[in-house]
């Protein structure tokens, strides 16, 4: 490696890049300490290792709520509401989903990951091919925000599919290796999907099927994350902190561990996997849309691991209305008495140069936030 004075980071980039192996190919060569690419403050002179992002000793003690599908509506309502409220996450517990299809898309992310290097190379390709991207995505900075400070990839290899708005993508892009379990597993997710697009829009106030009569929930991004073991896990970053542009996501994960939410206080607190229960978060767009009824919370995942492979599947349930004549903003019925309008309506195009201006952070959204005195 070149000493770090010489170290150009695009250059690494490219390599890194027309490896075609991702960081799965890097733990497999035997590396036993962390490129600079991937380091969470990159070395700008010959100083000795930076260190780590900052202590985890003492993680906050905080638990995820829960909801349990399988109570009467007048019981879930009312838990949705207090979660998506206050700390817009919430583990979904008798929601339905053969558990054995979650268990066996979770492990056909990992068998497609696991795959020899020759064989998943073919796959990997920054650019989408038919909706499919199979590769490590760097973080995206924003251009508002210096570059100097951060890492430039992440610790987590993706395979990403877009499933909606219709037209459905050409499967047969997808890899052999995961298509099946992806593909049911989309099927069966989509249905939950609805469910709970009708139960946030009632929690919400405004009748179960106002939420998706004003966005069309159609848009499916399924991203099939994979975080290798790290020899120096406090090096580096599985995602920075970071809301989700969607609607809402649900995630499901293996037992490993390793996303953690941002607290009130500014902490971070681990997320625990719950066997059996899917995470639902609020996105973006929902906070905006109920006019900050519901909260869309930072998060971000660390590693754990030096042994373990972290497996997870995040799907982005979005808005499929999406021509330039196509406007998101506070639901109207919301804005009653005393309830000022906290957004200006917004097209998915706006929406989209906001997230790429401001990266990984919190305030995508803030720019169409309404000043009140
Ligand atoms: O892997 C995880 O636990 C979270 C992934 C995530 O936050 C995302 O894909 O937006
Ligand atoms: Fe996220």
């Amino acid at each position: 490696m070149a000493a770090a004075d010489d170290y150009d980071a695009a250059v690494a980039l490219a390599e890194f890049q027309a490896a075609r192996a991702g960081v799965r190919g890097l733990v497999e060569s035997g590396i036993t300490s962390v490129p600079p690419l991937f380091l969470t403050r990159r070395p700008r002179t010959s100083s000795p290792s930076p260190p780590p992002v900052e202590a985890q000793n003492q993680p906050p003690l905080f638990t995820i709520p829960s909801v349990d599908l399988a109570l009467p509506l007048s019981s879930t309502l009312p838990l949705i509401r207090a979660a998506a409220r206050s700390c817009g996450f919430f583990h979904v517990t008798n929601h339905g989903v053969d558990a054995a299809a979650v268990d066996s898309a979770v492990s056909a992310v990992r068998a497609f990951h696991e795959q020899p290097l020759t064989t998943r190379s073919a796959f990997y390709a920054p650019a989408s091919v038919g909706s499919i991207t199979y590769s490590t995505i760097p973080i995206q900075t924003g251009k508002s925000k210096t570059t100097s400070a951060g890492p430039l990839l992440p610790w987590r290899d993706t395979l990403q599919v877009r499933f909606g708005p219709p037209p459905a993508p050409d499967l047969a892009h997808l890899p052999p290796a995961c298509r099946d379990a992806l593909v049911r597993y989309q099927l069966l997710m989509t249905e939950l999907g609805k469910k709970m697009a009708g139960l946030l829009s009632e929690a919400l106030g405004v009748g179960a099927e106002r939420l998706e009569r004003a966005m069309r929930v159609e848009g499916l991004l399924m991203a099939c994350h994979y975080y290798p073991p790290c020899p120096e896990p406090a090096r580096v970053v599985g995602s920075l902190g970071h809301t989700d542009p969607s609607l809402f996501t649900v995630l499901a994960q293996d037992g490993v561990g390793g996303l953690q939410v941002r607290l009130h206080d500014g902490r971070w607190a681990d997320v625990l996997p719950v066997p059996g229960s899917l995470l639902l978060n609020i996105g973006d767009v929902l906070k905006v849309v109920s006019n900050d009824e519901y909260e869309s919370v930072e998060h971000r995942v660390v590693i754990k691991s030096c042994q373990d492979a972290r497996v997870s599947i995040a799907l982005f349930f979005n808005p499929s209305k999406r021509r330039e004549s196509d406007l998101f903003g506070p639901l109207p019925e919301l804005l009653t008495a005393g309830k000022q309008q906290r957004y200006r309506a917004f097209t998915v195009t706006e929406f989209m140069s906001s997230r790429r201006e401001h990266g990984h952070g919190t305030n995508s959204i803030d720019r169409f936030r309404i000043a009140h005195e």
